[in-house]
């Protein structure tokens, strides 16, 4: 049974005097307890309004999200609902996350007694991050980037989240502490029996730490698998433009292949598959009507 279930999400970000925007255009996307799945996609494809409406900080429009087992409701969690401590997220910016005021002891002591942990010390959960209990006296600043985000992702754990969930945790941070990071996050989320939602626009990253990927592009979820199959043979055209863009540190000086074009504004989406104006591969078809949902949601590979 899946931890989370997100079905058909739609979320509109709406400012006045202007046409809504579709982030999130009828994503569908599951967790199970103790699995990292990778999400996937450039930026500006939805990636955070999905993570935001499944914490409730932004409201959806359509579809429905489901988390531990209950329909918690239609149109994603409220703020204030208790199923919130449960679901726990690290932002880019550890600064989203953290108190730039507060000890960093006092932060993480928060998280404490939001589980009801009484035993375990702020310092204690600094040392599973790989930091010294001795620092909880010491404030964010205080810290580099990659520290901070060990720090935020303390803190996160403390509340003994069910689901962790990564918003580009390691974006801001340098190429050496990006795997260090995110490897963390994962045995962490692994250990203690959280899924973890791991979202990054790094491919390269993310195979090395989920059990499966969802690509998204444009709002939608364009194609999902186990990591070892993305990886070995991607379908969608679009996810194999992803993987041709990483660098190859192959020592042969082969060049990333930059993807063509830009993600369109999701105001004014294309028409059938959005990914046909881009795509190498179009046919006919994909001008006029859009793919269904599924493993691939492609015409190249049309449901049997
Ligand atoms: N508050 C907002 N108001 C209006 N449009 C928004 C708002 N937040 C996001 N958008 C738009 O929604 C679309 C999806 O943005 P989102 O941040 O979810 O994508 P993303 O894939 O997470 O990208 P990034 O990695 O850059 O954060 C973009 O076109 C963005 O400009």
């Amino acid at each position: 049974m899946s931890l989370l279930s997100v079905d058909d999400l739609v979320v509109d970000h709406r400012t006045p005097g202007r046409p809504a925007v579709r982030a999130v255009a009828g994503a569908s996307l599951d967790v199970a307890a103790g699995e990292v799945v990778g999400l996937v996609g450039e930026s500006g494809c939805g990636k955070s309004t999905l993570a935001r409406a499944v914490c409730g900080l932004t409201a959806a429009t359509g579809g429905a999200i489901s988390f531990e087992g209950g329909q918690v409701t239609r149109l994603g969690l409220r703020r204030r609902d208790p199923e919130l401590t449960r679901i726990q997220m690290v932002f880019q910016d550890p600064y989203a996350s953290l108190n730039p005021r507060r000890r960093i002891g006092a932060q993480i002591a928060d998280g404490l007694r939001t589980a009801g942990d009484r035993e375990t010390t702020p310092g204690g959960m600094l040392e599973r991050v790989g930091l010294p209990a001795a620092m909880a006296g010491r404030y964010p600043h205080e810290f580099s980037g990659g520290q901070r985000q060990r720090i935020a992702i303390a803190r996160a754990l403390a509340a003994r989240p069910s689901l962790l969930i990564g918003d580009e945790p390691i974006s801001a941070l340098d190429a050496s502490a990006q795997a260090q990071v995110a490897t963390l996050m994962r045995n962490l989320a692994v250990e203690s029996g959280a899924g973890l939602l791991f979202i990054s626009h790094d491919l390269s990253v993310v195979r090395l730490i989920a059990d499966r990927i969802a690509v998204m592009y444009l709002g939608k979820i364009v194609e999902t698998g186990p990591t070892a199959e993305i990886w070995a043979a991607p379908r969608h055209p679009y996810t194999q433009a992803l993987l041709r863009a990483i660098p190859e540190p192959d020592g042969l000086g082969t060049l990333p292949e930059e993807l063509p074009g830009d993600v369109p504004d999701p105001a004014d989406p294309p028409s059938g598959c959005r990914f046909h104006p881009r795509c190498p591969m179009a046919m006919d078809v994909c001008a006029k009507e859009e793919p269904a949902p599924g493993p691939v949601s492609c015409w190249l590979y049309p449901p049997a």
